[in-house]
């Protein structure tokens, strides 16, 4: 029997795992609080701000009612916003509380809690009753919506806190196009996920400054040496860093021009005000958020990150970007491995 999901978030990645999911048999429920959205998906089969030149199949069903959107659902997506995944999972809380319903909670966001410095499967573990939750797993990798709706062969993980539920989620996802595997490692591919996006920003402002290819794996690499420094801090399998959701999602984001994060800091390079770029993005730029939380979490642990302390300067203390460069081209020499 077809599985029931709902999937949170209409935007570029909700509405496509939402498409990939229907095409794939489930029987899914695309949830957003955005009415006029909702009439576009359900009438014109189109979420043109998000993903334009895509029509849905009229299969796909999008709701403005959370409450119907999860009533009876065996899996729950959610696919907002980092910083807006505490208050939606609240209120999905209250529904399956008050309806005694048990769902295995899934999610494909990329980003870090402000202020708490939570991992999302964290936040969700704290909002929703262990008695309405079987599971709590991640789907992540490198996997840029607008190539996922074309079908390019897209390779992700599934994380979980529960081995079963991984692998009927990997099941529920995978197709000839997008291929899924399936990982204990819940801590190295929330991390990888969510870091990724600081480099990505300071990927996409090296190339509005005009650096090259060399800049560019200097930065990617030495970016992953320090995301995967505080993700062993709390435990993560340091291989899982040289996997999808490591060097994969970072290799994907920090050159496709179809990233935001990687266009908003190319926008930066170019000389172009933070919140200009914001102003124009209208999508979420997750990386500008994760790049505090992460330089905060990084003083409070005692783990070095230069890019990210770099990255942060620049956005939150308005540090000129070519000075902050040449402040880390001449840091004093060091060991590359420590
Ligand atoms: N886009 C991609 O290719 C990929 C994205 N991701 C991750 O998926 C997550 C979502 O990204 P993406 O889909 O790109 O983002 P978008 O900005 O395209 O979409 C986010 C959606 O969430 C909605 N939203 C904003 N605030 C709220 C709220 N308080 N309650 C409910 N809905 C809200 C937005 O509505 P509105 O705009 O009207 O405010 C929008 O529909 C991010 O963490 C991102 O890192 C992961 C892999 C690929
Ligand atoms: O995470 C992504 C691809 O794996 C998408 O990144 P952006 O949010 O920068 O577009």
């Amino acid at each position: 029997m077809a599985k029931k999901v709902a999937v949170l978030g209409a935007g570029s990645w909700g509405s496509v795992l939402a498409s990939l999911l229907d095409e794939n048999g489930s029987d899914v429920k695309l949830w957003s609080y955005n009415p006029t959205q909702v009439k576009e998906l359900n009438e014109q089969h189109t979420n043109k701000r998000y993903i334009k030149d895509f029509t849905f199949a009229e299969s796909l069903v999008a709701t403005n009612d959370l409450s119907e959107a999860i009533d009876g659902v065996d899996y729950i997506l959610f696919v907002v916003p980092t910083q807006v995944t505490r208050s939606v999972a609240k209120q999905v809380a209250k529904i399956l509380a008050d309806r005694n319903q048990t769902v295995n909670l899934i999610h494909a966001s990329k980003g870090i809690e402000e202020k708490t410095y939570l991992r999302l499967s964290q936040v969700l573990a704290e909002e929703i009753a262990p008695s309405n939750r079987h599971s709590i797993s991640v789907l992540s990798g490198p996997s840029q919506a607008e190539d996922v709706v074309t079908h390019d062969i897209t390779l992700v993980t599934v994380a979980s806190d529960n081995p079963k539920a991984a692998k009927e989620i990997q099941g529920l996802f995978m197709n000839n196009y997008f291929r899924v595997y399936t990982s204990d490692d819940v801590i190295g591919v929330e991390t990888g996920a969510a870091l990724k996006n600081i480099i990505a920003l300071g990927a996409g402002a090296l190339y509005g400054l005009g650096y090259k290819d060399n800049a560019k794996a200097a930065l990617m690499t030495r970016g992953l040496a320090e995301i995967s420094r505080l993700g062993m801090s709390f435990g993560a399998n340091p291989l899982t860093f040289i996997g999808l959701s490591g060097v994969g999602d970072i290799i994907v984001t920090a050159t496709s021009t179809n990233s935001r994060n990687w266009r908003a800091g190319n926008e930066l390079g170019k000389g172009h005000s933070l919140d200009e770029v914001i102003k124009n993005m209208g999508m979420v730029i997750e990386g500008i958020a994760t790049t505090r939380a992460a330089y905060e979490l990084s003083k409070k642990r005692g783990v070095d990150m230069p890019i990210t302390s770099a990255i942060y300067h620049v956005l939150y203390d308005g540090a000129d970007i070519k000075e902050t460069i040449n402040q880390l081209m001449t840091r004093e020499g060091r060991s590359e491995i420590e």
